[in-house]
């Protein structure tokens, strides 16, 4: 089922290049016609680029756009995301590896990037699919335009094609797997074949990801940005925090409430973790197929009920099963600043930041295990406590990076385990 080449552009959103370019008269627009490869008949010059990519996607629709950043042909998992905007932290968010994200928010590249919202060293995404990538940027703290800084980071992106019917097809559907190419001498059907070929279940994306040696991390958030500083403890705590592709934002808030932090590779025996005495662990978010890393389940069931330890998403999905659960593949994920999930503990409703595509289920947990959060979208467990062994974990984000702040509490509460712990001992 082709879908056919429409370039909406000249209809709905001249502003693309009109900004910089004075508007033609209409009628002489209009003999500008599209022939359906999108190539231009020559009765008149564009003044705009022309669909120079093509998105195909498993289900065999072929979507052409307008590329920026990077070229070349790149296979990965279409997720959209409902954050209005972070678009810097999504792009740096090393728990997108292997996917290509498409912001639903039509209007990205407005504030360009800076040096400050990075959310890891790289970009290791597939790409990013977007509506109207902006012209022009506009914020103080702007380095770099998108356009630039996904080319340095040999990322690709296209904008112009229709992100609304591509989310309604994965909502639909679910998540499938694409080919982005810039490259025209490749015919659909060899793209087609691509995304057929590839699957994202099953695959260790962790390894690529995490850092290779164990490093301390000491930046906590910067005090323009910091909230809710009061009452944190004065105690300084030991944390070692397992790197399946940490979020910064995550090392910033622990640092923040007081923590000295030593992070560590995935593949970091649990026994070392042990011998160096910390008073909780963290196992972080990250990339992929919870069941393609059985080393690292193993490596939480060593740690488990030996020290207080707090997992976020992929370390909440290890936790899930390291304590003998199940996690399952959703339909498209949650993906986004804009989730509401409820506080089983004291009712109340935080809005939050979301990125996955697992998830634990919870009738697979073992007695004893309570879950603490759910998610109001779909009522899947955003969180779990099992208190006997000192676990805490959440599903989404509680470092937000992009999001709301509802969730910071979080780290307060795991810090609140680790003295507990500790004054128990
Ligand atoms: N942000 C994360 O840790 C994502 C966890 C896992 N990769 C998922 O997609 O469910």
């Amino acid at each position: 089922m082709g879908m056919k080449a429409v370039d909406f552009s000249l209809r709905i959103n001249p502003s693309i290049c009109f900004t910089q370019n004075p508007p033609k008269p209409f009628s002489k627009l209009i003999r500008c016609s599209l022939s359906p490869d999108g190539a231009a008949t020559g009765l008149a010059e564009r003044p705009w680029k022309l669909a120079d990519a093509r998105l195909v996607l498993e289900d065999g629709s072929v979507w052409r756009a307008k590329s920026f950043g990077a070229s070349g042909t790149q296979v990965g998992e279409v997720v959209f995301n409902t954050s209005l905007t972070g678009y810097q932290e999504i792009l740096t968010d090393p728990s997108y590896a292997g996917q290509f994200v498409l912001m639903t928010n039509p209007h990205i590249g407005n504030t360009g990037v800076n040096f400050d919202d990075e959310e890891s060293s790289q970009c290791f995404l597939a790409g990013l699919v977007i509506r109207s990538l902006s012209i022009t940027t506009s914020n103080w703290r702007c380095a770099e335009t998108l356009g630039d800084y996904l080319a340095e980071r040999n990322i690709m992106g296209i904008y112009d094609v229709d992100t609304r019917a591509i989310t309604r097809r994965l909502r639909q559907d679910g998540s499938l797997i694409g080919v982005l190419s810039t490259e025209q001498s490749k015919p659909d059907k060899e793209l087609l074949e691509l995304s057929r070929s590839w699957d994202i279940v099953g695959i260790d994306l962790i390894s690529g990801v995490s850092c290779n040696a164990p490093y301390e991390w000491v930046d906590k958030t910067k005090s323009e940005w910091d909230f809710n500083s009061n009452g944190r403890d004065r105690e300084t705590y030991r944390v070692i925090a397992y790197d399946f592709g940490i979020k910064h934002n995550i090392l910033r808030r622990v640092a923040s409430y007081g923590c000295q932090i030593t992070v560590v590779p995935s593949t970091w025996p649990a026994a070392e973790t042990l011998k160096m005495k910390p008073d909780g662990v963290l196992f972080s978010n990250g990339p992929g197929d919870p069941s393609a890393v059985p080393y690292a389940v193993e490596t939480v069931k060593e740690i488990l009920g030996k020290v207080p330890v707090f997992g976020i998403c992929m370390g909440h999905q290890l936790l899930g099963q390291a304590l003998g659960g199940k996690t399952f593949k959703m339909k498209f994920g949650h993906h986004g600043g804009n989730h509401p999930v409820r506080n089983l503990r004291n009712g109340r409703v935080e809005i939050s930041a979301q990125n996955h595509n697992y998830a634990v289920d919870p009738a697979s947990l073992p007695e004893g295990v309570e879950v603490t959060h759910v998610n109001l979208n779909d009522r899947s467990c955003a969180g779990l406590a099992y208190p006997a062994l000192n676990i805490m974990s959440l599903q989404y984000h509680p470092e937000a990076s992009p999001g709301p702040h509802d969730s910071d509490c979080a780290f307060r509460e795991f810090v609140e385990l680790m003295k507990l712990t500790k004054q128990a001992a």
